[in-house]
């Protein structure tokens, strides 16, 4: 896999932001360190109070009280213009969240619109990449976890997160300020004993147990809704005891910094107030100074170190950006959202396969085609019969350019389909395969599936090309009639028929049947054949067939073995011909029928 070259530098998290989403980080950056910087304030206020109702007489109380309630006030008012102005600035829609502090808003809103954005991209870029991508570098299981868990910590990371970061970073260097303002040297002998305080405390509590907890609880769900329980469940016992003396040597030395970090606490506070005590009594300090001051170092300190918890958070999201952002930057070798290529007007649909040699990219060491040619002339059908695994699917697959050949080229009327814009030449290629791929979505949904504007006459031509338009008129909901996921709601023969329809409606040039009637049983398979067997009407179609009584009609019939072309000819050659490998399959089948 490509991903993971090199990490995603924290900047490079905010590459997707456009104009409104700069005005909204600015508005939140603007609040966040507003609210920050007030929260060290509020010591100060109330050191004041503390100080009013410590002394003077009981009308001198009320007086004094008095003017600092109204310094809360003021502070109450600055604190509400602070949140809210930023947001009156932005947007309207904000306005509705005016009881949620606005640089949380605004980050939030600007970390759900960048991951929207990130998400489309991601989405874009992997339905924008080759076979072999899907064979060799991602699972479903992956392309939902990088869509749902990986975007919601980048997500994070780039909104709230960034908000809350610059709130505390705001509050710590506040804190500091308004201690020292209060005296230095009282302020930093209060330092050398409240970090251990705040820091040890946090760290060794939290830290690594709950971010182990928290990530297993979270694999196992993602997992889980892939039905993979039992594999999970062997994996999380693979890690829970791969992981036990980790666990007991971080019990044993949580415990012990649990202990110590306790003992932290009521040292250095005993530590702290002792030597305030020395200041006040030296006549260097006076009480409310030293409240305010040890009041405004917690608060700088508890900022330090929750700030400092968030580092973690921005290091998971920068390794799933790394690993997002290299499908979103790669370039597949065949891109079919690409508008190069040429365009032919008007299609004969002549098809030639030139010494093609082939291998599957996920699959090197085995040759699929080595020097594989074949000619189908427009309008022809020809099928393609063989054993399995002899190569016929893989013809229509390069048809399609769902892989590119090693060498040699395959041309539409005498074009290298290389050379070709690749959504148009899909488009005028029809394919039905064995197994119908029908969506979650209505009938005529379905049919008119890829295409953008269809009239409803134009779907039920379709379906009546497709012999299906009886049975869609027949259901209750008619065309409405959601079919369930994956089309379960439909017979085999009916799924088959609106995919039918659905390559109908595309008006092909080049029709692609790759085993499209086998899974049928009798009765639907004569009706499905009769759709295709009009359908083929005046177009290149290539059959690919288990069942040999379908292509009997074919104006050519290709033996695949081994990704060679053994024989060649119609129906009534081949069986002519003494030994052949053709004249015995059939011989094989109707023994076997
Ligand atoms: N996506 C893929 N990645 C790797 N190898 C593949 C892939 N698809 C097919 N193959 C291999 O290529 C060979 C030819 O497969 P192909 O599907 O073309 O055969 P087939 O003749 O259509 O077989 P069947 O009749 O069973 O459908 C097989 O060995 C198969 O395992």
């Amino acid at each position: 896999m490509e991903e993971g070259k090199g990490e995603v530098g924290l900047h490079r998290l905010f590459r997707f932001a456009d104009g409104a989403d700069a005005a909204l980080m600015a508005a939140g950056a603007a609040g966040a360190v507003a609210s920050g910087v007030a929260q060290p304030l509020m010591p100060l206020v109330f050191g004041e109070v503390v100080d009013a109702f410590g002394s003077g007489s009981r009308h001198d109380v009320l007086h004094r009280v008095s003017g600092v309630c109204l310094k809360f006030f003021y502070l109450a008012v600055g604190s509400w213009f602070a949140c809210f102005l930023p947001t009156a600035k932005i947007s309207t829609k904000v306005l509705m969240l005016f009881n949620v502090s606005s640089e949380v808003a605004c980050w939030m809103i600007t970390g759900e619109r960048q991951a929207a954005c990130i998400r489309g991209l991601y989405l874009e870029a992997v339905l924008r990449q080759d076979i072999a991508f899907f064979d060799k570098e991602i699972t479903t299981g992956q392309l939902v976890q990088r869509m749902s868990g990986d975007t919601i910590l980048i997500q994070d990371a780039i909104g709230e997160k960034v908000g809350k970061f610059l709130q505390l970073t705001a509050t710590f260097v506040g804190g500091f300020v308004v201690a020292f303002s209060k005296g230095w040297l009282l302020a930093a002998v209060m330092l050398s004993g409240i970090p251990t305080v705040a820091f040890l405390e946090e760290k060794m509590m939290y830290e690594e147990a709950s971010q182990v907890a928290a990530d297993a609880v979270v694999s196992i769900r993602t997992v889980a809704s892939f039905c993979a329980q039992e594999r999970v469940v062997t994996v999380y016992n693979n890690k829970c005891q791969a992981s036990r003396t980790q666990g007991i040597r971080t019990g044993i030395i949580g415990g012990l910094g649990f202990g110590f970090s306790n003992m932290m606490v009521y040292t250095s506070s005993a530590l702290c107030y002792f030597v305030a005590a020395q200041f006040v009594n030296h006549g260097k300090s006076t009480f409310p100074s030293v409240f305010k001051a040890f009041l405004s170092l917690i608060l700088a300190m508890i900022g330090l170190s929750e700030a400092s918890t968030i580092a973690s958070d921005t290091k998971k999201a920068k390794e799933a950006a790394t690993s997002i952002f290299s499908i979103i930057d790669k370039k597949s070798k065949i891109d079919s959202s690409t508008g190069e290529g040429l365009t032919l007007d008007p299609v004969n649909g002549d098809i030639e396969f030139n010494h093609i040699s082939f291998k599957y990219p996920c699959r090197l060491d085995i040759q699929i085609f080595s020097d594989f040619t074949l000619n189908i002339p427009s309008g022809k059908n020809a099928a393609l019969v063989g054993p399995s695994g002899s190569g016929k699917s893989t013809v229509i697959a390069l048809l399609e350019r769902f892989c590119d050949p090693d060498s040699g080229t395959i041309s539409l009327d005498g074009v290298n389909i290389k050379n070709l814009k690749i959504s148009w030449l899909r488009n005028k290629m029809g394919l039905v395969s064995q197994e119908p791929v029908l969506f979650n979505d209505t009938i005529s949904a379905n049919i008119a599936y890829g295409k953008n504007e269809v009239s409803e006459e134009e779907i039920i031509k379709a379906s009546r090309a497709a012999n299906a338009h009886e049975f869609i008129s027949s259901m209750p909901q008619g065309y409405n009639t959601v079919v369930g996921e994956r089309g379960t709601q439909l017979s085999g023969g009916q799924k088959q028929r609106v995919a039918i329809a659905r390559a109908i409606l595309k008006d092909p040039r080049i029709l692609l049947l790759d085993e499209a009637t086998s899974a049928l049983d009798a009765e639907s398979e004569r009706v499905v054949q009769d759709t295709l067997n009009q359908a083929m009407v005046g177009r290149t179609t290539i059959t690919v067939a288990h069942r040999l009584s379908t292509i009997q009609g074919a104006d050519m019939i290709a033996v695949l073995n081994n990704g060679m072309i053994v024989e060649k000819g119609t129906h009534e050659a081949l069986m002519g011909m003494e030994g052949g490998v053709y004249a015995s399959f059939v011989e094989l089948r109707s023994g076997t029928a």
